[in-house]
């Protein structure tokens, strides 16, 4: 008897457009939730379109919890409000911090949850998946997505150039993040879903086909980027696991948020680290002139100036990311320190 079972959790409503956040309360009536909001943000979101979306829910008596760091601590903290003050359902408002944190702490409470990103800086703002730091790891845990997804296309594109930008090069890491599940699945027999690795990998060649529409303080940009972040998180739903959208280039990336943290955005970082894995997977002509090329043709940083980070940074970031998680990439069980100074070197990136 054929015994597997797959579920598949995606947001019910993406809503993309100028002025969206405006029509949210219109949105959030559509869903099965009710009571009292709680909206999860962080400081500039919060100025740039806090008071709109309290006025909005003013007749439910909507909570604000503001959040400073990612963090499971800062989880917590929203899990006691929603508790302590009867929220019914959490809005995750801003970039990927506030909304991974209420998607992580609507899990937990078996409450739902709604997205409404105001940065285009990754797909965790659309994904079933919350990515947290705990001491020398980093969680990929599993948590359901958003019930709907909010992108106000006229705050997405008056937010700062490179968190769409950083959104662009999250997005250009399928590529590598894909070679490396392919390579597991041939080595480790890791669970693989072809489909979602077709729709990753279809997903950030658009992307680079669409590169010359995408310009700072144009809408149809942020609307372009968003549509890219909402299929890269299908494409995770799909797979249960973030892997089509996640190789070794997130590891270094995620290596790099422990030895310097702050430094740059998490799309940047995995941009660079993709192109130094497309290195290891295809060699001198390989694929890394390509994604080199379409970083560039975004604004993206491809080295570890731009990064504003080291050389050697970059040297301890490689050589230690194997050990962030238990997942297996072209990384294998690690490399010497002559061999990240090779790839680093070749392409260009110290
Ligand atoms: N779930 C997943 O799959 C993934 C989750 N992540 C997580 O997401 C986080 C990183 O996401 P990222 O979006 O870069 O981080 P933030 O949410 O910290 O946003 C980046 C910066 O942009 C600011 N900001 C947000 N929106 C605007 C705007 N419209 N105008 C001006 N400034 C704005 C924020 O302000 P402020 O300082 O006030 O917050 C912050 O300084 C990390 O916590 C990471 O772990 C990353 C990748 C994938
Ligand atoms: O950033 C991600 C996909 O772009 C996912 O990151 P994790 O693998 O840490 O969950
Ligand atoms: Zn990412």
């Amino acid at each position: 008897m054929f015994e597997k079972t797959t579920w598949i959790k995606l947001p019910r409503n993406v809503v993309v457009g100028h002025g969206v956040v405006e029509e949210l309360r219109e949105a959030v009536d559509e869903l099965p939730v009710t009571g009292r909001p709680l909206i999860v943000t962080s400081p500039t979101p919060d100025d740039m379109v806090g008071d709109s979306i309290r006025a909005q829910f003013a007749d439910a008596e909507p909570i604000t919890v503001t959040v400073e760091t990612a963090s499971f601590a800062a989880v917590e903290r929203v899990i006691d409000t929603a508790r302590a003050e009867g929220a019914g359902y959490l809005l995750g408002v801003g970039g990927g911090k506030p909304v991974d944190i209420a998607k992580m702490a609507s899990d937990h409470l078996g409450m739902g949850f709604v997205s409404v990103p105001t940065a285009a800086s990754h797909d965790g703002i659309v994904s079933g998946r919350g990515s947290v730091p705990e001491g020398d790891t980093r969680h990929s845990v599993a948590a359901d997505p958003p019930l709907a997804v909010i992108a106000d296309t006229e705050v997405l594109a008056n937010a700062p150039w490179e968190l769409t930008t950083a959104g662009c090069a999250d997005i250009i890491s399928n590529y590598t993040a894909v070679k490396d599940w392919r390579l597991a699945k041939r080595l480790k027999n890791v669970e693989f879903s072809e489909y979602s690795a077709a729709l990753s990998e279809m997903t950030a060649e658009m992307l680079v086909d669409s590169a010359d529409s995408i310009k700072p303080g144009l809408e149809e940009s942020a609307w372009i980027v968003v549509k890219a972040l909402v299929s890269s998180g299908v494409a995770m739903s799909i797979a249960s696991s973030s892997r089509p959208a996640s190789g070794a280039e997130h590891l270094f990336s995620h290596q790099l948020d422990r030895i310097a943290p702050g430094a740059a955005l998490h799309g940047h970082q995995v941009g660079v680290g993709s192109i130094m894995t497309a290195y290891l997977h295809g060699g001198k002509d390989g694929e890394w002139h390509d994604i080199r090329r379409a970083l560039t043709s975004i604004d993206a940083p491809t080295t570890a100036d731009e990064l504003g980070i080291d050389g050697e940074t970059v040297i301890e970031a490689l050589t230690t990311a194997h050990r962030i998680r238990d997942r297996y990439t072209i990384l294998g069980d690690g490399m010497s320190e002559s061999a990240a100074r090779e790839v680093a070197s070749v392409t260009g990136v110290i």
